[in-house]
């Protein structure tokens, strides 16, 4: 199968005689419009809170009679027109009474939005949807595939001389290193006034990534896609203002990939920059020559590295020389211009060990040519061992510098650089100021998946998806949780605590990571087979009253939430606002507080346990102190609960054989096993969802199987529980308590979960 193939699309058919190909037969989330026969779009099925179709929906639903609209021209036509009979619109069974189709006139290409009449205009080159001289039916394809063998060379670029192996690629902004797509504007949703489209992005050489985003109108659709061609990728578009031209021009071929611990500070105001970072501990350190021309605009960046190389874990002093020479007289120094991309230092930490040990192959190969045309400055730093990252996080002076830190690897990398960073003394500026984002490397990614990088629910998390994700720079409040073990032990967590059955599938299948994500399976069926259980206690803090545990009816309303999470629709407004301020909001300044973590509902609530597990993280008095409350951003949170609920917790407890426990912050444990379809990265809660040992071998394959969908939580022998805080106590021996995936000692776990504590790069 050549490239193409695999990963670029076939040219759309734009014959309206015959249904058009899908626009990619792999890895694409396809939606089109349906042309239906029905006449009344606005035909209601039964209304609930989530009215937004899924993806899943989507692509069950609308299989037949497809037109396809590529690109959408509308232009506004004195005709206004009501439903005609000739129009195509959604199938009515997955329609809610707010959710409007747009309508397709399929003879006179038209288009009716809010009973206005557009023209509707067929391309998929998005370019020309801004073209004012464009006005003839886009029949013609101009479009990835040809785009792609047209482009320059670069993105990618692989040597394999360990000099320059990692030299920056040619970032031509003229070039089609990148296409983006309007590829769909599927649907309204009257009530909330949300506009649905899909959107495709294809780096060079890379696979065509399709997603569904939700903006207001089509103003604002035309808005965002313009800004992630002008903001966030580094395209020369003739869209672009000239603001928004010196952005890019500020910011082209800035991004160096260095395999050693050598922070790049390429200020964007200033066209020389160079920056030497001493204490590079324990590094193999390659010297990297990079020499990038771009002659389109009159850039030349010369990124002369050179790094000391010493194996015996010494101390070494890297030079990073970065020269910007500027020659065009358009690319002022003064960036004015808000996008999301400016100023952006991302350091990435990179782990050649998760996983396949593919790391290094997938960077180069699916994140590189993303991340160097984007608005961003980044640093690789190849984890060379356990702990590399944690230690990182936890000493490095110039942390400050970063806007977002990224863990590409498993969950793992994210964990340790979550705790390196919990171990600062400004660990509470830290996690305010930057952001994290996981690329997908290991074997479960659930934090890349639940952040939405996932192109297809049950399919592994994307690295293209996520680099896109770490482009764009949108995030969201994150909840972590404070594990404590005996004596002081602490650890942040934000995945999630497991002990028996789910514990020891992690765990007990350590030596069968060869076999990369089958050894779930492999480690689920053993479980099956024996279906060991376990005494223990678990006490736990929830809301009072019927919350404490969900019914069967507020499951079935919950669940539709995880298709939510997974398509994670993201509106353009919300964040408009944020991300520009958020640099400015967040200014890095190291503020060295030694604050102590705070644990209000441990001090209050499990005091006596707190005392005797954590005596250095207890107050000793066990009130509650408001003031103490870690909950770092309530402007983002969803849930300011502590100052609501805390006078209605209830403590519950229970000793009994557990098959399997796991508490969860977010709603994925790996690609295809999802926890708590409930949970949610900032709904500041925990999800605790357990199975007594009550019940058959069958019952219990049945629950694995479910859980791949997360649909074992109807089964009636699954409690889940939505909780702030709870207390677990192995009693039987032979099993594991696993914190993020780590096995940590096996003995009494107390738990608090802090709201929006940190921030999360999600799409
Ligand atoms: N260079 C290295 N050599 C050995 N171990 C490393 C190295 N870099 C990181 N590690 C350790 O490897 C552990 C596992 O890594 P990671 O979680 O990234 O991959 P994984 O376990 O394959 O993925 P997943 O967590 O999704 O199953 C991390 O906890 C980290 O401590």
């Amino acid at each position: 199968m050549t490239e193409e193939e695999q990963g670029v699309p076939a040219v759309l058919n734009r014959d309206e005689d015959k249904p058009p190909p899908s626009i990619n037969d792999q890895d694409v989330n396809h939606s089109s419009l349906k042309n239906n026969s029905h006449d009344s779009p606005n035909e209601s099925i039964p209304h609930n809170d989530h009215s937004i179709l899924s993806n899943h929906q989507l692509e069950s639903n609308l299989e037949e009679n497809l037109i396809e609209i590529s690109c959408v021209k509308m232009i506004p036509n004195s005709a206004s027109s009501s439903s005609s009979s000739n129009t195509n619109n959604f199938n009515s069974t997955v329609q809610s009474k707010n959710f409007i189709p747009i309508q397709l006139e399929r003879n006179s290409h038209s288009l009716i939005y809010r009973n206005q009449k557009f023209q509707a205009e067929l391309d998929v080159d998005f370019l020309k949807l801004f073209g004012s001289s464009h006005t003839g039916r886009g029949s013609s394809h101009t479009g990835s595939s040809s785009s792609s063998s047209s482009n320059s060379s670069g993105s990618g670029t692989h040597s394999n001389s360990n000099n320059n192996r990692f030299k920056s690629s040619t970032t031509h902004p003229s070039a089609a290193v990148l296409t983006i797509a309007l590829e769909h504007v599927f649907a309204i949703h009257q009530k909330h006034s949300l506009m649905f489209s899909v959107f495709t992005f294809q780096p060079k050489d890379s696979k065509k990534i399709v997603y569904h985003f939700e903006t207001s109108s089509i103003e604002e659709t035309c808005e965002w896609i313009h800004s992630l061609r002008c903001n966030t990728f580094k395209l020369h578009d003739p869209t672009c203002s000239m603001n928004d031209v010196n952005t890019i021009n500020n910011n082209t071929l800035s991004n160096t990939y260095n395999d050693i611990h050598t922070p790049i500070n390429n200020n964007n105001t200033n066209n020389t920059n160079t920056n030497n970072t001493t204490n590079n501990t324990n590094t193999t350190n390659t010297g990297n020559t990079n020499n990038n021309t771009n002659d389109n605009n009159n850039n030349t960046n010369n990124n002369n590295n050179t790094n000391n190389t010493n194996n015996n874990n010494t101390n070494n002093n890297n030079t990073n020389t970065n020269n910007n020479t500027n020659n065009n007289n358009n690319n002022t120094t003064n960036n004015t211009t808000t996008s999301f991309g400016s100023h952006r230092q991302v350091l990435i930490f990179l782990n050649p060990f998760s996983g396949k040990k593919q790391g290094l192959k997938l960077f180069e190969k699916h994140v590189k040519p993303i991340l160097d045309v984007s608005h961003l400055s980044y640093v690789v730093i190849k984890t060379e061992r356990a702990h590399h990252a944690l230690e990182y996080c936890a000493t490095a002076q110039d942390l400050s510098q970063y806007t977002d830190i990224i863990g590409m690897g498993g969950d793992g990398i994210i964990f340790e650089i979550i705790n390196g960073i919990g171990k600062r003394l400004d660990w509470k500026q830290v996690f305010q100021s930057i952001r994290i984002g996981h690329i997908p490397g290991g074997t479960s990614n659930a934090l890349a998946v639940s952040a939405g990088s996932q192109l297809k629910s049950g399919k592994p998390a994307s690295p293209e998806m996520a680099a896109f994700i770490v482009a764009r720079g949108f995030y969201q409040p994150m909840d972590l949780e404070s594990c404590f073990q005996a004596p002081n032990k602490h650890y942040l967590s934000f995945l999630s605590i497991t002990w028996s059955a789910i514990a020891d599938v992690d765990i007990g299948t350590e030596n069968m990571r060869w076999l990369g994500g089958a050894r779930n399976t492999v480690g689920a069926l053993k479980q099956i087979l024996t279906k060991k259980s376990y005494r223990g206690k678990l006490k736990y803090l929830h809301p009072s009253g019927e919350e404490s545990s969900f019914t069967t009816s507020q499951r079935s309303n919950s669940v539709p939430n995880i298709k939510l999470n997974q398509q994670r629709y993201s509106s353009y407004n919300n964040y408009k606002k944020k991300n520009n301020n958020y640099k400015k909001n967040n200014d890095h300044h190291t503020c060295m507080t030694n604050e102590k973590i705070q644990c209000p509902l441990l001090e209050q609530y499990f005091h006596q346990d707190f005392k005797a597990i954590a005596p250095d993280y207890c107050n000793g008095n066990g009130l509650v102190n408001e003031q103490n409350m870690v909950n770092m951003d309530t402007t983002n949170s969803t849930v300011n609960h502590e100052n609501s609920i805390s006078s209605s917790l209830t403590l519950t407890e229970i000793e009994d054989k557990f098959s399997l426990f796991v508490a969860a912050n977010i709603s994925h444990l790996s690609y295809d096993f999802i926890a708590s379809p409930m949970a949610h990265h900032h709904d500041g809660y925990i999800d605790l969802v357990y199975v007594k040992d009550n019940i058959s071998r069958g019952d219990f394959l049945n629950i694995f199987l479910a859980a791949e969908k997360g649909d074992h939580v109807f089964d009636k022998a699954v409690d889940v529980s939505k909780v702030k805080a709870f207390k677990l106590s192995p009693i039987d021996t032979g099993s594991y308590v696993v914190v993020d995936g780590e096995a940590v000692d096996y003995g009494d776990i107390l738990v608090e979960v802090h709201p929006s504590m940190c921030n999360l790069l999600t799409l």
